[in-house]
């Protein structure tokens, strides 16, 4: 079972491979295949079956896989291959893989030590943020975190394969790179609240390791949301109970304040709840492939309240994390794609003249809401625009398996018909109808976070993923108030049990105020900041 569920994984790593990948994209392709490949290995027994009747005389002693066992195999792949172990003690697979015990966040708690060769760096990242854990200033503060960066010695990366030392490494030199780049911005900020210019260079003894170590986990060489900041940067402090709040600390902080754990956190204990979203958007779509209605009103119900918890432990997040703390740690999670400070991107010594531009750290990369919004095909609804642009770029910014588990989830919700199958029974169209409320819930809420932590505070244009900051995150939740109208309008409300009657009417009124109140607001804030068409 364990060997089948990576062996699926590989095939299905080829199976989506696109026909043209950037460098980074084939790298990274190209190192998941060895390491999952290397992790089959591991896992199969030598009785296992075997492609090569050489196998069975004894030699080779481990199966050996070659592209055409794997291509063969890919086309009797019904679905996507999903852990339902998480595999704790594998080091060999990446550390993000989507499954139904984990969901979206690592298969291990992250690696919150770097061991005794690296000691120059974790000692780098101690010393690095703006107050220390005893109070203190610590480098950045102290506008002394470029300098200190010049004594790190440039380590080789290259002969490391253990997964989760190579997330624990990507995580740590996102951090110094960031951190290096942005210094000047934070400096200033706080001096004027203006961000003025980052550094435009990123010296070797980063970018050379960070982009050895971006090339084998498949990520870009710039810091990310689930592979560093957010979900690769919480340690239990009980490691015996969950991941609730209270008991998770930051491996690595920025500005080392009580808002900042609050923030990060906050994402940790809503994505904590991502396993059962996940076994029940595969539960949905099986069901609408199998036509069962029972079955698919029963999974699309546990969509609906896993998405319910995941809001209300959203909604702790105005208690954990003060609004006015927010610019505090944020200027650190800029991105230098679309982003005024570095309007000539950023050089990359010792790996290539060219600049690169990447997009900040933004919760826009958590697979949680895409997953949802490709479940019940709101993707597809989505205007033809840059800004919709911008959503589908963001969605390459994250870990390899959650891209392509989102992918699967959108091409196979659209195969089977997620909304005309629900929308063909009106109380199955009452719970799609609650579904797309959640996901409204969501971006109603965060929309909310975006007016009081930042709007308020700064007339900065763009947010920190690099995207126009009045006028994106209302052009998605325009569009799934848009579709709530459009569904609730449909429903024959003399079909619906009395339940769902009172629920479809209180829900349609609602999307209707909510959208007009929505483009008035629009509209005002478009007059107070500039540059909202640019993308
Ligand atoms: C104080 C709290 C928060 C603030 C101020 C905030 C701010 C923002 C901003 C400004 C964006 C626009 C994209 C960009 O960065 O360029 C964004 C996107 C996003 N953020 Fe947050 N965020 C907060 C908390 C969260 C949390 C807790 C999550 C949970 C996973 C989250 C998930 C998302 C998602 C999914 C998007 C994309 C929205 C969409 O598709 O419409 N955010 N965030």
């Amino acid at each position: 079972m364990l060997r089948q569920t990576l062996f699926r994984q590989t095939n299905n790593i080829l199976k989506h491979a696109p026909a043209q990948t950037s460098t980074f994209a084939a790298a990274a392709i190209s190192h998941s295949l060895r390491l999952q490949a290397q992790a089959i290995r591991e896992y199969s027994t030598p009785s296992a079956p075997s492609s090569s009747s050489s196998a069975s005389q004894g030699q080779p002693k481990y199966r050996q896989f070659h592209t055409s066992d794997i291509n063969q195999q890919a086309r009797e792949v019904p679905g996507f291959p999903i852990l339902d172990d998480p595999l704790t003690h594998n080091h060999s697979i990446p550390s993000f893989m989507v499954g139904t015990q984990n969901g979206f966040l690592p298969r291990q708690d992250p690696l919150d030590v770097l061991p005794k060769e690296y000691d120059a760096l974790e000692q780098l990242l101690q010393k690095m943020p703006l107050t220390l854990k005893d109070g203190s200033k610590g480098l950045l503060a102290l506008g002394q975190f470029g300098e200190a960066c010049k004594s790190l010695p440039q380590y080789d990366l290259s002969n490391v394969e253990d997964s989760e030392l190579l997330s624990a490494l990507y995580r740590d030199y996102t951090f110094v790179a960031s951190a290096y780049l942005l210094e000047p911005c934070d400096l200033l900020y706080r001096k004027t609240g203006d961000y003025g210019l980052g550094r435009s260079v990123l010296p070797k003894n980063i970018a050379v390791p960070l982009v050895q170590v971006a090339e084998k986990i498949g990520a870009k060489p710039f810091m990310e949301y689930a592979l560093s900041y957010a979900l690769y940067n919480y340690r239990r402090i009980d490691k015996s109970k969950g991941l609730v709040w209270g008991n998770l600390e930051l491996i690595r902080p920025f500005s080392g304040d009580k808002s900042e754990l609050g923030f990060i956190i906050s994402h940790v204990t809503m994505v904590s709840h991502s396993g059962e979203l996940v076994k029940n958007t595969m539960r949905t779509l099986d069901a609408a492939t199998k036509c069962n209605r029972e079955m698919f009103n029963d999974a699309l119900s546990k969509v609906v309240s896993t998405y319910e918890k995941i809001n209300m432990e959203m909604d702790t997040m105005w208690e954990r994390s003060l609004p006015a703390d927010y610019l505090k740690f944020r200027t650190f999670i800029m991105g230098t794609k679309n982003q005024p400070m570095f309007p000539n991107g950023v050089i990359y010594e010792g790996v290539s003249d060219e600049p690169m531009f990447h997009r900040g750290e933004s919760g826009a990369n958590d697979s949680m809401v895409p997953m949802g919004d490709n479940l019940l095909q709101l993707t597809e609804n989505m205007p033809s625009n840059p800004l919709t642009a911008v959503l589908k770029d963001f969605r390459t910014y994250r870990p390899h398996n959650h891209a392509e588990f989102l992918q699967f989830v959108e091409e196979k919700a659209r195969q089977v018909h997620v909304r005309h199958f629900a929308e063909q029974d009106p109380n199955s169209a009452a719970i799609y109808l609650a579904a797309v409320d959640q996901i409204r819930n969501f971006r109603n809420r965060h929309w909310s976070f975006t007016k009081e932590y930042i709007i308020k505070y700064t007339k900065h244009p763009v947010a920190t993923g690099g995207s126009p900051i009045v006028t994106w995150l209302p052009n998605q939740l325009a569009t799934v108030l848009k579709t709530m109208q459009e569904v609730g309008s449909k429903i024959d409300a003399n079909q619906l049990l009395p339940e769902n009657k009172a629920l479809v009417d209180v829900l349609s009124k609602r999307a209707d105020a909510q959208a007009r109140i929505l483009e008035r607001e629009v509209a005002h804030l478009r007059t107070q900041i500039k540059d909202q068409d640019k993308v």
